[in-house]
């Protein structure tokens, strides 16, 4: 066990996400066994008393590893230390919700608790934003905290490439942990673009053992659609396995990745012509609490007419919150 305490802020705890993050990250699923964690919740004053709810509950569990927890309707008290940033919680689109609304809403969010990253976190302040829409809320928070290295604000791609690594996995019968190389590029939307030129199965490209149609026609389309999908039958949008794939993010980014790919979404360093600065779903490998984005890959004009595609609504939504006078 090391000394050390390591501090999670998780926003929009007492939300379904929040609810569902909390336990597993009190449990030890982002830094492992070793290390004690304390918990600070976040809520919005109206939901104050159902965040001070999950605490008790927490407590009640009686996780060894949880040395405390707390509740804060302030992101300036409540990322005072953090190590660890799950930005769960935003405004969900409402009926007669333009996607710019919806933007302009979060940034009212995702501005103030980039600036309390900024002027509270630890040094070795991580963020991953999961509260839609996550890559430009992502950008948000990074331009509200001019002191953190802007590679420290990710978005959630993880539950895609999870979704994908899902379907791959059933079409083929093959087991998840045989599959290598997946990725999913651009934004976390419908324009998403799950790609398996590279992907292998046990060893053999994945583009042999499904056919080119069904990974054009039927794969991409159900990874890309599966939010709206699971809306529709579950009656509510994901959340267990929306909180599996960010902590699933943070351990991995945290412990590292090996040769593995994931996909995360990172500000962009230009790879691949995607714009320098917009958080843009990438394969990546993780080393020593890094990531990397995988160099050099093959895009095919198929590829990069789907990844040009995903970035050009990233753009967008960068230009729509830069008319909004959210970031400069
Ligand atoms: N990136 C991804 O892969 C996914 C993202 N999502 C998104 O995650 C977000 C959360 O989803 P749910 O937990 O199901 O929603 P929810 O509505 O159950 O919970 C959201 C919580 O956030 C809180 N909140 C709102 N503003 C806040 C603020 N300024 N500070 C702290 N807390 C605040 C609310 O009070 C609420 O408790 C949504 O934006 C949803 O669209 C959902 C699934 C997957
Ligand atoms: O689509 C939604 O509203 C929730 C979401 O981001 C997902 O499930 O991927």
């Amino acid at each position: 066990m090391t000394s050390d305490v390591k501090t999670i802020t998780i926003t929009g705890a007492a939300g379904q996400i929040g609810y569902a993050t909390a336990f597993r990250a009190a449990a030890g699923a982002i830094y492992g066994a070793n290390t004690r964690v304390r918990l600070n919740l976040l809520e919005i004053p109206e939901a104050a008393q159902a965040a001070a709810g999950v605490a008790m509950e927490l407590t009640d569990s009686a996780f060894p590893l949880l040395s405390e927890v707390n509740t804060f309707d302030d992101p300036n008290t409540a990322f005072e230390g953090a190590s660890v940033g799950l930005l769960i919680g935003a405004r969900p689109r409402t009926k007669g919700m333009e996607r710019a609304d919806l933007l302009a809403a979060n940034g009212q969010i995702f501005g103030p608790q980039g600036a309390a990253i900024n002027d509270h976190a630890a040094d070795d302040i991580r963020v991953v934003v999961v509260g839609n829409p996550a890559n430009t809320n992502a950008l948000i928070a990074a331009k509200h905290a001019p002191d953190v290295p802007a590679e420290r604000f990710t978005a959630l791609m993880r539950l895609d490439h999870n979704r994908g690594l899902g379907q791959l996995a059933t079409k083929t019968g093959s087991a998840v942990n045989d599959i290598e190389k997946f990725a999913v590029w651009g934004n976390h939307s419908a324009s998403q673009f799950p790609d398996l030129a590279h992907t292998l199965i046990g060893g053999t490209p994945a583009l042999e053992l499904v056919s080119e149609d069904w990974y054009r026609e039927t794969f991409i389309p159900t990874v890309a659609n599966r939010g709206a999908e699971i809306i529709q039958i579950r009656g509510g949008s994901s959340v267990a396995s929306a909180a599996s794939s960010a902590l699933d993010h943070m351990r991995d980014w945290i412990n590292g990745t090996g040769e593995r790919w994931v996909s995360m979404g990172v500000p962009s360093d230009g790879s691949y012509g995607v714009p320098e600065g917009l958080i843009c779903g990438f394969p990546v490998t993780c080393t020593n609490g890094e990531y990397t984005i995988v160099p050099d890959l093959d895009m095919s004009p198929f590829a990069c007419d789907r990844l040009d595609v995903s970035v050009n609504e990233l753009r967008e939504e960068r230009e729509a919150v830069r008319d909004a006078g959210l970031i400069s």
